[in-house]
């Protein structure tokens, strides 16, 4: 009747941007990210016979009605695969540094999925949550596991859910958030891909360019290449930010500090210092890095941008139940 689970956000090393259905949101492309250990949500889902809908707080405040379609579509789910019809009391808390902009819908979607099914006597593999947490946001789908993970585009419903590379880092890839910019994007992640896929020519030249991306990232982690890994992470974001930009109308997600931090990570790498970035559907800017390097970087970073500014992130677990 009652359960918490506690699920981390995640960093796509290769970027999912793009459906091929709106509605079980199946991808246009397989995608491979990083789980991370500072950021999480925490949910309880409680059914209550007496409610006539769900109810939702995050961080303590209610959550309009009007405003929980994606928190529908998944309690809907998991109503139909358990053949139960009561509603139920959704208590969340995102722990992430303050407004960060960092994903907090891939963290919260699974923590969602893992509470909800436990609450409604589900017992489901994590694959299957995985599934169930897509429906939600995609790239909560990832976010049911630890460490590196790969989303398959799948063909239908049942062959669309992530899978663990690695859940446990045995070698020392790193990344360290600059938070240039934590207020609300202007344009969401799913408004901002469904507008790409419509609209860019390049779109098609995007889902080869992927397919070549994930074989090539794949190859980098069996080898634990750090500097593979992140020449591939930070060339496949900057694709997907082409993509933007080739829109109709264009758009981007990045502000002035995005272009100053990239051309910092630049100067630091033409002056030896192994670091990549990659950014998804906001300006922040994460940087990859071996983390025998973290304080060369982090006092490189400091001399720029307020140290403050800056949150170190290392590889985090898949979800739990509390
Ligand atoms: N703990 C939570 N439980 C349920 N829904 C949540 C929770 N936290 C955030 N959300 C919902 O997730 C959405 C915010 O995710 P959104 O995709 O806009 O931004 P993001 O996840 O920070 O960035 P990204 O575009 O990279 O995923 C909002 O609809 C919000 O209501
Ligand atoms: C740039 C990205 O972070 C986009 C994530 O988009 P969302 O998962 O937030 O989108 P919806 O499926 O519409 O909820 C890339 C990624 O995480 O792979």
């Amino acid at each position: 009747m009652k359960a918490t689970a506690r699920a981390h956000t995640n960093i796509a090393l290769v970027k999912y941007w793009g459906k091929r259905d709106q509605e079980l949101i199946l991808p246009q492309t397989d995608s491979l990210s990083l789980t991370l250990d500072p950021f999480y949500t925490d949910t309880t889902v409680e059914i209550d016979p007496t409610l006539a809908a769900d109810q939702l707080s995050i961080d303590g405040n209610q959550v309009d009605p009007s405003k929980m379609g994606k928190v529908e579509r998944v309690m809907d789910t998991i109503r139909s695969w358990s053949q139960q019809n009561h509603f139920a009391r959704i208590t969340s808390t995102n722990h992430v540094p303050m407004s960060a902009g960092l994903a907090s819908s891939a963290s919260a979607f699974a923590a969602l999925a893992a509470a909800g099914a436990k609450a409604y006597g589900l017992q489901l593999a994590r694959r299957d949550l995985s599934r169930l947490a897509r429906r939600g946001s995609g790239s909560a789908t990832r976010s049911i596991f630890g460490g590196l993970v790969q989303w398959h585009r799948g063909h239908d419903d049942q062959s669309s859910y992530a899978e663990p590379i690695m859940e446990k880092l045995d070698f020392g890839l790193e990344m360290i958030a600059i938070l240039v910019d934590t207020s609300a994007k202007k344009v969401s992640s799913r408004g901002g891909m469904q507008l790409t896929v419509k609209t860019s020519p390049f779109y098609k030249a995007w889902k080869e360019v992927v397919q070549t991306d994930m074989s090539n990232m794949l190859a980098a982690i069996k080898d634990k290449n750090i500097n593979a890994i992140g020449h591939i992470a930070q060339e496949n974001a900057l694709r997907m930010h082409a993509l933007t930009l080739s829109a109709d109308p264009g758009f981007t997600y990045f502000d002035g500090d995005t272009i100053k931090a990239m051309h910092l990570i630049d100067d630091l790498q033409a002056a030896g210092i192994n670091c990549y970035y990659t950014m998804d559907a906001g300006p922040n800017v994460k940087v990859l890095y071996d983390r025998r390097d973290r304080s060369l970087i982090l006092q490189r970073l400091g001399d720029v941008f307020n140290p403050d500014r800056l949150v170190v992130a290392s590889a985090g677990p898949g979800v739990t139940y509390l």
